[in-house]
């Protein structure tokens, strides 16, 4: 996808074939919100969630010219496990990377065979979410890959956003015993230092200039 009118495209296609907005998000790699905005602007009819009133601040992030690609894609996993190495100086020590489904783990996957390291991963609450407060609903691990527990480990994603989900995944690792010491994203939207305290290393950075405010 080239530019905004193609997303609007993609989106109304998808919800022309019954997809919520929820699932138009996901599949559009956007938030529920923008997903809204993108379907109302292409005179569709919004599902479930209210289009944002302001103006559209969310960035779509295309990148299956690596996606699609396993050699780009390995290449992106060696550089992303060589950042995640600058963080604590030393990531020999670290035999865990967790992908968080369902775009990191791919790049996890990647990462963790740069590194020798073991491959779990985490589903996010949001994938079971369809309606109500996704506060009641939990993420989980997947059974067929590494345990979390004492063990150091770097968890990757493709995006952050709002860095809710990475959030959420960093609070799981903790509370199934594991102990996450960086962040690896190929795009940090929100330019954050660190999540709850691990910090956090983008390939790219978005940085906002000509803005007012
Ligand atoms: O920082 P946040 O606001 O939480 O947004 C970032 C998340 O959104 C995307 O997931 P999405 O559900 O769109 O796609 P995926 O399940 O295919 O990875 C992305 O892969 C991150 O997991």
């Amino acid at each position: 996808m080239k530019n905004v009118d193609d997303l609007i495209g993609s989106a109304n296609e998808l919800a022309d074939q019954g997809l919520s907005n929820g699932e138009i998000a996901d599949e559009l790699n956007v938030s529920r919100e923008t997903a809204s905005w993108l379907v109302e602007r292409g005179g569709g009819t919004a599902t479930r969630e209210p289009a944002p009133t302001d103006a559209l601040e969310d960035i779509h992030i295309d990148w299956s010219a690596f996606g699609r690609d396993s050699t780009r894609l390995s290449y992106v996993g060696r550089a992303m496990a060589d950042l995640l190495g600058s963080t604590d100086g030393d990531n020999e020590e670290i035999d865990l990377v967790v992908g968080i489904e369902k775009a990191g783990t791919p790049l996890a996957t990647t990462v963790a065979l740069e590194l020798d390291a073991d491959l779990a991963t985490y589903a996010p609450r949001k994938h079971q979410w369809e309606e109500g407060d996704i506060d009641d609903l939990s993420g989980n691990f997947s059974r067929n890959f590494a345990e979390i527990r004492d063990r150091e480990c770097y968890v990757v994603d493709d995006t952050i956003t709002s860095g809710t989900t990475m959030t959420e995944t960093i609070e799981a690792i903790a509370e199934e015993g594991g102990t996450p010491v960086g962040c690896g994203v190929l795009v940090d939207k929100r330019g954050v230092e660190d999540l709850e305290g691990v910090p956090v290393e983008s390939l790219l950075q978005v940085i906002r200039v000509g803005q007012e405010g």
